[in-house]
């Protein structure tokens, strides 16, 4: 039986604890928002206010011909201003694309004991967590989101422990999306001097993890956000999104572009990814390729779901900006420090921006 979603404690019993998320709080037939997910009112978002990012998306076969220095100017420009641009032509088939928004929603859709066993501390493995929110134990107001996140180690593994529902389209996303984002480390990492084999590529995002995101329809959108503000922490993000909209990224303060401060809509784009720059790879590049502040609305309509991958160094690296562009800076701008120190940060504070920066700038 469904609890009474006006007591937080109840709500936060069934919806976390238990592992019936907010899926199951929807489907128990809600006719407005808990408490528990109300935000103050700065971070509620107004639809009508914000724009649609022009910025067509990057043809990535280009990198390939004689087009790639224009190409790759593309880039190197939307890594230094918004940190977020989207690609075609990336080499993920795009009826793959197709089959990934399907499994997400058919995963989501399996009875609520079938996705609780991968909840944390119970999970019969750590290479999968299911759960919903950000961090539910710290959060003021509680994001209007359900995921599983799974860490690739390699194939085997991923047959052995990844859900069965998921696993092949999933691993099959990460196999084709690797030569595009190493590609994009090339063409970045070259634009700062600093010229990688494949090694050194392949450590700066030698950990990997795909998620599946899940936002149920929300009964007072208006009120709640489906992911609050914040960067994501790694070196770069490589997203599937479906064609309900609700990603908006912040025009940061120093950008020559748009209003800034101002939130931009990333609008679905068939046959696209979404590509984002980390903090990995701001703190790498001493400060001058941007890791997006971007967040998502929820919708009363239709569920959307979402797919990233996040790409990360080593937990056990020492992390900080390359030496060959501090030395052109003249200055460092981040210190040094080890990643699983950074991550540790990152996921015991509540999403607040590019707070999460903090720990390792350098003021
Ligand atoms: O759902 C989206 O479009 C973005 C999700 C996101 O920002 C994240 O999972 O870090
Ligand atoms: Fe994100």
């Amino acid at each position: 039986m469904a609890p009474s979603f006006d007591n937080g404690s109840s709500l936060f019993d069934f919806v976390v604890r238990d592992g019936n998320g907010v899926k199951g709080m929807v489907d128990s037939g809600i006719s407005k928002v808990p408490q528990a997910y109300v935000q103050p009112p700065a971070e509620q978002i107004d639809k009508k206010n914000a724009s649609k990012h022009g910025q067509p998306p990057i043809d990535l076969s280009k990198l390939d011909g004689p087009d790639h220095d224009q190409v790759a100017e593309q880039i190197v420009k939307a890594a230094e201003t918004l940190g977020f641009f989207q690609v075609v032509n990336h080499g993920v088939p795009v009826d793959l694309l197709e089959s990934l928004k399907d499994t997400a929603h058919h995963f989501f859709s399996l009875p609520a004991e079938r996705k609780a066993v991968y909840r944390a501390g119970v999970s019969p493995t750590p290479l999968v967590k299911y759960g919903t929110s950000f961090v539910p134990e710290k959060e003021k107001a509680l994001e209007w989101k359900d995921y599983i996140s799974m860490i690739y180690t390699n194939d085997d593994e991923v047959l052995q422990h990844w859900p069965a529902e998921i696993r092949d389209v999933a691993l099959e996303y990460l196999r084709t999306s690797l030569d595009m984002v190493k590609k994009l480390l090339q063409v970045l990492m070259g634009n700062l001097g600093v010229e990688l084999d494949e090694s050194k590529i392949d450590s700066l995002i030698a950990k990997k993890t795909v998620n599946m995101n899940y936002y149920p329809t929300c009964p007072n959108p208006e009120l709640t956000v489906g992911v609050g503000r914040h960067s994501d922490m790694g070196t770069l993000t490589i997203l599937l999104q479906d064609g309900i909209g609700g990603l908006y990224v912040n025009i940061p303060e120093d950008a020559e572009i748009g209003k800034k401060g101002e939130w931009v809509e990333i609008p679905p784009t068939p046959g696209a990814l979404v590509i984002n720059i980390g903090d990995m790879l701001q703190i790498l590049s001493n400060g001058r390729y941007k890791s997006a502040e971007h967040r998502v609305r929820t919708t009363s309509t239709k569920s959307r779901v979402s797919i990233p991958i996040f790409t990360n160094p080593k937990p056990t690296e020492k992390i900080g900006p390359l030496p060959q562009v501090v030395e052109k800076d003249g200055v460092a701008r981040y210190r040094e420090f080890v990643l699983a120190d950074y991550i540790n940060n990152f996921y015991t504070n509540p999403h607040d921006g590019k707070k999460s920066l903090d720990f390792a700038m350098i003021n």
